[in-house]
Order: C-alpha cells, then sequence, then structure tokens
C-alpha cells in the first residue's frame, strides 16, 4: 500500500518552499494490520539541516522526510540532499529588516580603494534599507562646480580636493539614514575619522588584482591617482594600487566593518571574487554590520 506524501514541507523563511524541485510522492510501508483500513491518516514531516550557501544562487541541504502514524514512531521516507534556488534579493530585504532598527538611522559609510564597488554595492543597501545614497566624490564636483574629480586635481590640486572632502563629510555627518560611498583616499585623514565615527563604516575590502582588472578595463582617465598615458594599463594600475594600499591599509582597517570579498567568494564556493554580485556583496556587508551592532551592544538580542 502507498500513502501520498504531504505537499507542505516546513522550509527556512530564507527558502521558499515552493522554489524545490521536490518530490511529492513517497512510499509508505504499512504493516499488515492496517491494511484493512480505507484511509489512513499519517502525519508527514519535513526536516532541513545543515543550509550552507554554496553558490549565488543556489544552496545545498539536507532534507528528510519522515512519516509516522498515531504512536507509532517516525518512518523515513526520503532523505538526502537537495540543491534548491533561492533568492539573493530576499536574503538582503529580509536581513534588512532585522538590522534597520538596531542602526537608529545611523548613516553607513563605505570605505574601500578606488574601483572596490563603494558606488554600485552602497546603492543596492540604501534602496533596501531605504536610505537616501550620496557619493562623497560627487558632492564635491557639485560643491566646486566642476565635471570631474580629474578636472579639481588638475585646476587646484589634491589637497584643495582633500578640503572640500573633509567639508562634505563634515556635513553628512550630521544627517542620518544615509549610506555614503567615500572617496578612496578619505580614511587617511583623522580628522574625516571623527565625522564618519557619527555613523558605521564598512570597509569593502577587495583584492587588487581584481581592482586592476576593473579598472583597467574602464581606463584611468577618471582617476587622477592611478592615471598613466603609456605601458600595459593593468601591470602599471596594480603597481600604483599595490603602493596605495601599502600607505592605507592600516587607516582602512579602522572601519568598523570589513568585507572581504576573499572570503565571501570562499564562503560561497567561487574561486574568483569576480563572480561575486553586489547583491551577495550587499548582504556580506549587513552580515558584518549586524557583528558589529552585536559588539556594540555587548548582548545578543539581534
Ligand atoms: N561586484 C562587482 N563585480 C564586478 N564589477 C563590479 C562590482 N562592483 C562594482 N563593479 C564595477 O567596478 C567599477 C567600480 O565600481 P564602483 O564605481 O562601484 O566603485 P567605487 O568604489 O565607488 O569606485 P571609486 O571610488 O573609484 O568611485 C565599476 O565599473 C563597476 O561596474
Ligand atoms: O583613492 C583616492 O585617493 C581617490 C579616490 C577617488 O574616489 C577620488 O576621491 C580621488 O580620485 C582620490
Amino acid at each position: 500500500m502507498d500513502g501520498k506524501v504531504a505537499n507542505g514541507l516546513v522550509v527556512s523563511p530564507r527558502i521558499g518552499s515552493e522554489r524545490f524541485a521536490r518530490r511529492t510522492c513517497g512510499s509508505v510501508r504499512v504493516s499488515r494490520r492496517f491494511r484493512e483500513q480505507d484511509r489512513l491518516p499519517v502525519l508527514v514531516s519535513a526536516q532541513l539541516q545543515d543550509k550552507t550557501r554554496n553558490s549565488n544562487w543556489h544552496k545545498t541541504a539536507s532534507l528528510e522526510v519522515s512519516c509516522s502514524y498515531k504512536n507509532f514512531p517516525a518512518s523515513v521516507l526520503e532523505s538526502g540532499g537537495i540543491h534548491a534556488p533561492f533568492d539573493d534579493a530576499l536574503i538582503l530585504k529580509n536581513k534588512s529588516q532585522e538590522i534597520e532598527p538596531y542602526l537608529s538611522g545611523r548613516c553607513i559609510y563605505l570605505v574601500g580603494m578606488m574601483g572596490s564597488g563603494k558606488t554600485t554595492v552602497g546603492k543596492v543597501l540604501s534602496q533596501v534599507l531605504s536610505y537616501a545614497f550620496f557619493d562623497s566624490d560627487t558632492l564635491v564636483e557639485q560643491d566646486v562646480d566642476a565635471n570631474s574629480v580629474a578636472e579639481i586635481f588638475n585646476l587646484y590640486g589634491e589637497g584643495f580636493f582633500r578640503d572640500k572632502e573633509t567639508e562634505v563629510l563634515r556635513k553628512l555627518s550630521l544627517m542620518h539614514r544615509l549610506v555614503v560611498s567615500t572617496g578612496g583616499g578619505a580614511v587617511v585623514r583623522p580628522i574625516n575619522w571623527k565625522y564618519m565615527q557619527k555613523g558605521i563604516s564598512v570597509w569593502l575590502d577587495v583584492p587588487l588584482e581584481a581592482l586592476a582588472r576593473r579598472i583597467a578595463a574602464v581606463g584611468t582617465g577618471s582617476r587622477p591617482l592611478l592615471h598613466h598615458d603609456s605601458g600595459d594599463a593593468y601591470t602599471k594600475t596594480f603597481m600604483r594600487l599595490t603602493s596605495l594600499m601599502e600607505e592605507r591599509s592600516e587607516a582602512y582597517a579602522n572601519a568598523n566593518a570589513r568585507v572581504s570579498l576573499e572570503d565571501v567568494a570562499a564562503k560561497l564556493g567561487h574561486r574568483d571574487v569576480s563572480n561575486l554580485t553586489p547583491t551577495a556583496i550587499a548582504i556580506e556587508a549587513l552580515e558584518q554590520i549586524e557583528g558589529f551592532l552585536k559588539e556594540e551592544n555587548g548582548d545578543f538580542a539581534l
């Protein structure tokens, strides 16, 4: 005699049960003395264990479906690994809703080298947290009425740009509910940290090879500290980034939270950080912010 396995799998709220390409039938062996009964009420339950995100879009979980009748012990109908598609956008939304009340409106400052994704990831975070987004380079450009940071460097020099950058950060520090993409060099001035400490700072730590690839692909024209006229774009950019990183790594490490793309890639089973989507990086940023908030509160109520 076969029994139908109920459809209602109990799954983690992170994964919609409708997303499982699951079997909806399984067989139940029933002892001879029940065979006369027309209908056999059985209780079917499912358990997911050891959930692991192993790529951006899939999760492997071990699933056990068991069935019990009255006081008879449960027997296992199905067990094994399932490869379940899941929705990063939903994870991001859930995580942002979880931590948003604990931010108390504090701004999020993204720090990191040129090209590390502060603007790209910052926009994702601002959208999901319903925060406004600002790019401090853009605010300086607007303040000076210049077309680009490169133009400001050319016309007035780096020192002038840095003063304007500090002034922009001071003004932003008076506001709430912002995600701010800071200039790559904002971390070197201690006064800037005084302003950023009004909010929560997050360092997007991207391997220099990946940064050099990204920047060489779009050209260095808009990045005055990396600009060069001749030579192999990747190699020159990589060398310049290496020396800037030597000067700045300690300053970046002042951030309240660090998102290491290498760590995220390893966690999700990618060999290369370039496979990480901005959404996956934004999820990690929220997880790291959550870690900081827990430490800050000295409790684990989150
Ligand atoms: N996760 C990602 N994967 C691949 N490319 C990315 C990713 N995030 C950003 N990029 C690309 O890298 C480049 C730099 O990104 P973005 O402008 O967000 O960085 P940034 O830190 O704000 O840079 P800067 O400080 O120089 O303005 C862009 O061309 C962007 O499309
Ligand atoms: O890393 C840096 O020093 C800079 C990064 C850019 O965001 C701009 O702020 C400017 O090009 C300088």
